[in-house]
């Protein structure tokens, strides 16, 4: 644990972390770069070479889109919407203009640049590079710069306890709600009595981001305003579904392409297009459009054409109708007429972007929740706005500068989170230190009237969350009585499949409610020069579970597919893709529950090597996602190696 005694100290010691890990991520992608050939890296997946670009107008928010074509198609790309690119002629530097994924066809990807693109994207011969998004790091940087401003946050870092007053009587506050437990309801009227921080602790299922939601609408029942956010936008999408439910009104801001579709009305992006503005805007944006059109019928006033005379010479000399220092006159008229067009276009770009600012910031000052990823909380359109609450979801997951970002925003904190679930992730090993999260360094250090846990799970049967129980929560987890029991037999319409293969009869039954397929025919495959693995005869038989409970009448939104390894997930996604149901990694997986659960654990080997399936919290994490049915997939032989694993296999039931 660190302790620092200084603003400066502290600023020194994740200034250094942060850049490594800056460092770790741009080397990935800039070393495969130089290292490998262009045709290479595109074999990879990861360059696309041979485009040609054109322009493709502006997008929503007025970004400038790019569309890249190759006319004999693109190859196989892991390439996908939402990514960072850039676009290079020959080998990128790493200092090219960053632009974002909008969408993909068989022969063409569009691109977004949030300033006016590069010229070089309209010629050919172009190639794209998937590369990092380096925004985080700078924004977790700015918001330990800005905790230099906000002296009362200094102290908080440094877990000055003795500013930690008692908090008043929370019999003052009563809050209830008839849909929460008593626990949840103590923790609200905590968290709304404290004038600094809370933590929300919770093993999986009890209920965090519920109670989160309940709290954000007691606090804008209350009049205030609320930043909401979490490190991914899967966690984002989890609690703003919440937030909708409970009808609270929602601004989410970030990159619509990542949004969950049903939640996109709430985007600022789409709420933006009711906007008076923001539609006044689109109309000079158009007549933008003409007139540049119109303009390309006249003669550039480009620095070679132009000869060394400014806009108004040229200008004035059109109108005396004679030429100069040997341009003819009718060109000094075309270049006239192009500058005016130009100036024209000038005057109307800059009423546009106020018309659209206008019209941003009226939306996100009316609305009295914002929800971000940590990451884009620190984003410009953020920039003068303070919060009276900041909340953090998953705040376990978000190193402690990512969650800086949002909470210098704030002047009141409130944390959720379980350490036991998946931690921060962190690159490179030197900066190991910013595995510790802000939320277990606070659980630690804050006297005990900051942090409530709750214990009552409303997801699970009891037997899928007691292994998790037994193992990481010391058997202090409770299953409510409306969860302990309940099966795929109380789900409407539910019938198992009769003409299932006689070894997976037990896998559509609803009962157990905890099954073991055991897969030893199974062989680990990985890609050269990839580091993720997947197994074949693992896809078939989840693709066979798969069809059994689907033929069982249980509909796709009901059956989740977990895998802990990148490689399987995009195999199963693209195998199983005519099935619709959501086939996701682990840490896509943290926050949110189905009725069914099937993981893929893929490794199989004979040197009994279970690589990172070792981290135990990864593990936690997706036993505790099904409500009615878990099925785990996996070689008992290599599984067995480890004492968890072991007691895992030992304590289900094999069908
Ligand atoms: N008081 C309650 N009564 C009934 N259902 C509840 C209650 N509290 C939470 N739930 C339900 O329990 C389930 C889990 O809740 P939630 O997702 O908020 O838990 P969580 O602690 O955030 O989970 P995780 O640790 O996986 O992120 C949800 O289906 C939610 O609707």
């Amino acid at each position: 644990m660190n302790r620092f005694t200084n603003i400066d100290q502290y600023k020194n010691f994740f200034e250094r972390l942060i850049q490594l890990e800056r460092k770790s991520e741009m080397e990935f992608h800039l070393n495969e770069i130089m290292l490998l050939s262009a045709p290479q890296r595109e074999a990879k997946g990861r360059a696309i070479l041979n485009l040609s670009g054109k322009d493709s107008g502006t997008g929503i928010g007025g970004v400038y889109l790019v569309k890249l074509v190759r006319g004999s198609g693109l190859p196989d790309n892991e390439i996908s919407n939402g990514d960072v690119v850039i676009i290079s002629k020959d080998k990128p530097s790493g200092k090219e203009e960053q632009a974002t994924v909008v969408s993909k066809t068989k022969r063409s990807i569009t691109i977004a640049y949030n300033k006016t693109p590069p010229y070089l994207v309209y010629g050919r011969n172009l190639r794209l590079d998937l590369y990092s998004n380096d925004i985080t790091f700078q924004r977790m940087l700015d918001a330990i710069e800005d905790l230099k401003r906000l002296p009362i946050l200094q102290e908080y870092i440094k877990s000055n306890i003795d500013l930690f007053e008692e908090n008043e009587n929370t019999k003052n506050h009563s809050f209830q709600q008839q849909n929460l437990n008593s626990k949840q309801q103590e923790i609200i009227n905590q968290a709304l009595v404290t004038n600094d921080i809370f933590l929300i602790h919770g093993p999986p299922g009890t209920g965090k981001t519920t109670t989160l939601s309940y709290l954000i609408k007691s606090l804008f029942e209350g009049g205030k305003k609320v930043l909401v956010t979490a490190p991914s936008n899967t966690a984002v999408d989890n609690i703003l579904e919440k937030l909708q439910n409970l009808e609270i009104p929602s601004t989410r801001i970030g990159n619509p392409i990542r949004m969950d579709e049903n939640l996109l009305n709430l985007s600022l992006d789409v709420q933006l297009q009711d906007h008076p503005d923001y539609q006044q805007a689109n109309g000079i944006w158009n007549a933008i459009q003409v007139l540049k059109k119109e303009q390309n019928e006249y003669i550039p006033a480009s620095g070679q054409n132009r000869r060394g005379l400014s806009d108004n010479k040229i200008i004035q000399l059109a109108s005396s109708k004679k030429p100069y220092r040997g341009i003819q006159s009718a060109k000094l008229r075309k270049m006239a007429k192009w500058i005016k067009i130009q100036q024209q276009i000038n005057k109307n770009y800059e009423q546009a972007q106020a018309l659209q600012l206008s019209a941003i910031e009226s939306i996100l000052e009316q609305s009295p929740v914002i929800c971000a990823t940590n990451s884009s909380a620190g984003s410009e359109l953020l920039k003068d706005i303070i919060f009276d609450v900041v909340c953090i979801d998953e705040a376990t997951q978000s190193t402690e500068p990512e969650a800086l970002i949002p909470l210098v925003k704030g002047r009141k904190w409130v944390l959720a989170g379980d350490h036991q679930q998946l931690p921060p992730t962190v690159k490179s090993s030197e900066a190991s230190d910013l595995s510790i999260s802000l939320f277990e360094r606070f659980q630690k250090e804050l006297p005990a009237n900051r942090s409530n846990i709750l214990t009552i799970q409303y997801r699970m049967h009891q037997e899928i969350m007691r292994f998790s129980n037994e193992n990481f929560y010391q058997k202090k987890l409770k299953a409510h009585p409306s969860v302990a029991k309940h099966s795929l037999a109380d789900l409407p319409g539910f019938d198992p499949f009769p003409y299932v293969n006689p070894a997976l009869e037990k896998v559509v039954q609803s009962s157990p409610a905890v099954v073991f397929v055991p897969c030893e025919q199974g062989v680990e495959e990985q890609l050269a020069d990839s580091h993720s693995w997947f197994n074949k005869a693992e896809i078939a038989l989840t693709k066979e579970i798969t069809d059994a409970l689907l033929s069982s009448r249980l509909f796709p939104e009901d059956i989740g597919i977990i895998s802990p390894y990148d490689q399987q997930v995009s195999r199963l996604k693209s195998d199983l893709k005519d099935y619709h149901v959501e086939i996701k990694s682990i840490d896509g997986f943290q926050g949110r529950e189905k009725e069914v659960i099937i993981i893929s654990l893929v490794r199989s080997n004979l040197k009994e090597d279970i690589g990172f399936l070792r981290d135990y919290r990864r593990l936690n994490v997706a036993l505790t996602r099904a409500k009615r049915k878990l099925i785990i997939i996996g070689s008992p032989f290599t599984l067995q190696s480890n004492p968890i694993y072991k007691s895992l296999i030992k304590k289900i039931s094999n069908p």
